[in-house]
């Protein structure tokens, strides 16, 4: 006979409730109190203490948030995390959440955040308070939403070296670049639905500019590689220059336009960029589809591990907030402290010029005989060595011979041409040296597009 399965005992009524305060009420906060607030007695068991929400701060205590009683909103954030024993911050922004979560912690407070943009910039400060104060500051929502991936990096790889993190990490630029390549649909109005459906930043250049994936790119790189990596050390480019030509050519060439995030340990130090890229389409990032994201990491031991779910939405992110505050909350009643933060491999962190990448090129050219020697030439002098090359005579319509020359429709066109060449990896300060000079070529009218190409 098997013995009884055990199970955590469930709180007596003489366990003192821990005390919540939850730092704003929007897309991800309004769930995290949902759950709070109807699910009690499985959160209680869960932890071993009863989770009390205390407060919920607001800007505005008259506008009512649904499900969430009125008497629970407050305008006085400092007085709210004054009297919780775990702050829940999901405001976003520099400040005041910076202040707060500090007073948080100096008052011995667990934290929770979801706040890439703040662990991106001042993460070094805070992590050193909470070590200070021996309390815990958990931010799984940070990164890739409700997929469990700061936990594993941290946690799970920390015996082993990780060498690279590759993945898509912002569920609005993948949302928006999928609507654009199966609908054809413009890059504003698909920023405006991924704004309704709460994935979007409250400013959603953050998104579009690759600043979220790039302060996503930087949290994982700092717990991948044991140094401290902040917002402005990655190199960023995001989908703004992208496109729907791209996105057709892509289609073409057997690609999709993804919005990558990659940090490469190398030889000389740590390398972590943000750039839209071009994807084998039959590679698994590919079919990454929606505001999911998916996130590879290579670890010399492990070997390659696959991360994928959904990367933003109120309802996902509030799971990986709850997850951390369950765990936070543990550890309070323990009197216990999770991770406390790695950086001791300080390791140099790479000028963008210094990574390595292979570029797909689209020029339109004059098409006479010679053109393609001159090209293959100009990456043979910067040593970037080609890898194929596709080539389109593409005659301009009469109305634009006519522009050019001055002549009537009837006048025959100059031939044109649009090659498409992808290279070899190279490192990108070659690429962008070959680039500029094939725009000098006389018989280059135009380098139409510079795309890197990934996971080959
Ligand atoms: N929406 C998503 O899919 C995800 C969001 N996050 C992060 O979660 C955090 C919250 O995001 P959302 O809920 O989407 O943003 P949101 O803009 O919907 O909600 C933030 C709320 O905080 C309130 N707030 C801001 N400053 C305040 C202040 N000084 N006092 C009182 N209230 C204040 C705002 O009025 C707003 O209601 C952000 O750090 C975001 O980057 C992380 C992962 C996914
Ligand atoms: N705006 C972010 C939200 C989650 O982090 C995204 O689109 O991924
Ligand atoms: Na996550």
């Amino acid at each position: 006979m098997s013995a009884p399965a055990a199970s955590a005992p469930v709180p007596s009524d003489a366990v003192r409730p821990l005390r919540v305060a939850l730092l704003g009420c929007g897309v991800v906060g309004t769930e995290v109190a949902r759950v709070l607030l109807d699910h009690p007695d499985d959160l209680a068991a869960r932890t071993g203490a009863p989770l009390e929400l205390v407060g919920v701060a607001v800007r505005d205590v008259t506008r009512p948030r649904a499900g969430v009683p009125a008497e629970l909103l407050t305008d006085d954030a400092e007085s709210l995390v004054d009297r919780a024993d775990l702050v829940v911050e999901l405001m976003g922004g520099i400040e005041p959440a910076r202040s707060l979560i500090l007073r948080a912690i100096a008052n011995g407070a667990g934290v929770v955040t979801a706040n890439k943009a703040l662990l991106a910039e001042q993460g070094p400060l805070l992590f050193e308070a909470a070590d200070a104060a021996g309390v815990d500051i958990a931010f799984e929502a940070a990164v890739a939403g409700a997929i469990p991936i700061v936990r594993p990096v941290r946690e799970s790889l920390a015996g082993d070296h990780v060498t690279r993190v590759l993945g898509i990490v912002n569920g609005t630029t993948n949302y928006v670049l999928d609507e654009m390549a199966t609908k054809g649909l413009d890059l504003d109005d698909v920023v405006r639905q991924a704004q309704e459906l709460g994935y979007a930043e409250a400013d959603p250049t953050a998104d579009v500019d690759g600043f979220d994936a790039a302060a996503k790119a930087a949290i994982l790189a700092s717990l991948a590689f044991h140094t401290r990596v902040s917002l402005d050390q990655v190199a960023r480019e995001g989908i703004r220059s992208v496109t729907a030509d791209d996105v057709e050519w892509a289609r073409r060439t057997g690609h999709v336009v993804k919005l990558l995030a990659i940090a490469e340990r190398t030889a000389e130090g740590v390398s972590v960029r943000v750039h839209p890229a071009l994807v084998p389409a039959e590679h698994p990032l590919a079919a990454v589809r929606g505001a999911f994201n998916a996130v590879f990491v290579e670890a010399a031991a492990a070997g390659p591990l696959m991360f994928y779910g959904q990367g933003a939405g109120g309802r996902p992110t509030a799971s990986a907030v709850l997850g951390d505050l369950v765990s936070v909350a543990r550890d309070r009643l323990t009197g216990g402290k999770g991770s406390y933060e790695s950086a001791y491999a300080s390791l140099p962190v790479l000028p963008a010029d210094a990574a390595v990448t292979r570029y797909q090129v689209r020029l339109r050219v004059d098409d006479h005989t010679g053109v393609l020697a001159q090209v293959a030439g100009v990456l043979a002098d910067h040593g970037v060595s080609i890898d194929t090359v596709r080539q389109t005579v593409a005659h301009p319509p009469a109305h634009v011979a006519e522009a050019v020359h001055g002549a009537g429709p009837e006048t025959t066109a100059e031939p044109v041409a649009d090659l498409v060449l992808t290279t070899h990896a190279a490192r990108e300060a070659s690429l962008a040296a070959t680039v500029a000079a094939l725009a000098g070529l006389e018989p280059v009218q135009r380098i139409t597009s510079v795309l890197r190409v990934e996971g080959v």
